[in-house]
């Protein structure tokens, strides 16, 4: 596709809906941040990303290891923190003031969920904000909420990143376009909200929540929906309209009735993403971009600190 085309979001389904490729982006940004990477190194700088894992549940297991897959590949050094489930809130206070004050550590996640009897939000609090690799410490996250900080300039959460870098290096144009972000949890929905009314993207943005009324008056209307309330096939075709940009965030393990085993289903039915213009797939489409845009966090961070 050529660098200056741009996308319209109501090209006929009839011609079925073009993919919002995030494993092939996700590459290409890979690419670009190996090489920033490489000009930090030969200035003697090694970005190094830890993440704190507590507890033992497979799908956070899944998603850490991919993470250090991914530093791997772009020559980010990793460090790896494992708790039990049963660790306490001071226990896991005093591993994040270790890596606070450990200088190959330049940025760090905790993955989440933790555990219930955890207060997660203490532990976010206690991030020191330099090194907040996921953006989800409340002084960056008040930054978001400014916008006076420049690209690169404070890091940001990593799907709401992922997802508008998905729309942009698939030229997809948003200003004054409807978007409908469905969920409001602070990964995604709310951050994702900020992002997308920011005066660079300049999309007019509808939250829907649990307690929204007539929800399918708020879709039919919308020229983008992020579905992100991993609810299976909440969207369903009848709620959108033809030629719709669809991101489907939502991730739920179903058993397939066929295989006896577990498969990944997204939020989006898949009629529903007949009807669309463009969709991104689920695996395949925004979760290869929160880990890229968590790299890049990281490298941001390091030439930050470099600077
Ligand atoms: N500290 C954080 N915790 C969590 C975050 C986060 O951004 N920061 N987000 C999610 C989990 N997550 C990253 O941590 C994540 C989820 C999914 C993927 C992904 O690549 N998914 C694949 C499918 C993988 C599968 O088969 O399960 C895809 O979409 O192609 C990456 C990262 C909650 N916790």
């Amino acid at each position: 596709m050529a660098e200056t085309e741009q996308q319209t979001t109501q090209a006929p389904a009839a011609q079925g809906p073009q993919r919002l490729d995030g494993t092939a982006t996700a590459g290409a940004i890979k690419g670009e941040l190996a090489e920033r990477v490489a000009r930090l190194k030969e200035r003697g700088i090694v970005p190094g990303l830890a993440t704190v894992l507590v507890g033992d549940d497979p799908a956070s297991h899944s998603y850490v290891g991919g993470k250090h897959r991914d530093c791997a590949e772009v020559g980010i050094a990793s460090i790896r923190r494992e708790l039990p489930e049963t660790v306490s809130q001071e226990e896991l206070e005093a591993v994040i003031d270790e890596l606070n004050a450990d200088p190959a550590c330049t940025g760090y996640i905790v993955q989440l969920p933790l555990p219930g009897h955890i207060d997660t939000q203490a532990i976010l609090e206690r991030i020191d904000p330099d090194k907040d690799a996921d953006g989800l410490h409340p002084t960056n996250l008040g930054r978001l909420v400014l916008d006076v900080y420049g690209e690169g300039e404070a890091p940001l959460p990593c799907t709401p990143h992922g997802i508008v870098e998905l729309l942009r290096r698939h030229h997809i144009d948003l200003v004054g376009k409807d978007v409908v972000v469905l969920g409001r949890g602070i990964t995604v929905g709310r951050p994702l909200g900020l992002l997308l009314s920011r005066r660079d993207v300049n999309a007019t943005v509808t939250l829907a929540h649990t307690g929204t009324r007539d929800l399918d008056a708020v879709l039919s209307r919308a020229d983008v929906v992020v579905a992100a309330i991993g609810v299976p096939h909440a969207v369903r075709p009848e709620q959108v309209k033809d030629g719709v940009v669809l991101l489907d965030v939502g991730v739920s393990r179903v058993l397939d009735t066929a295989t006896g085993k577990k498969r990944l289903t997204g939020d989006v039915h898949p009629e529903a993403a007949a009807k669309a213009s463009w969709v991104s797939p689920n695996p395949g489409g925004v979760g290869p971009m929160t880990r890229a845009m968590l790299l890049v966090n990281v490298v941001d961070a390091a030439e930050r600190a470099a600077a």
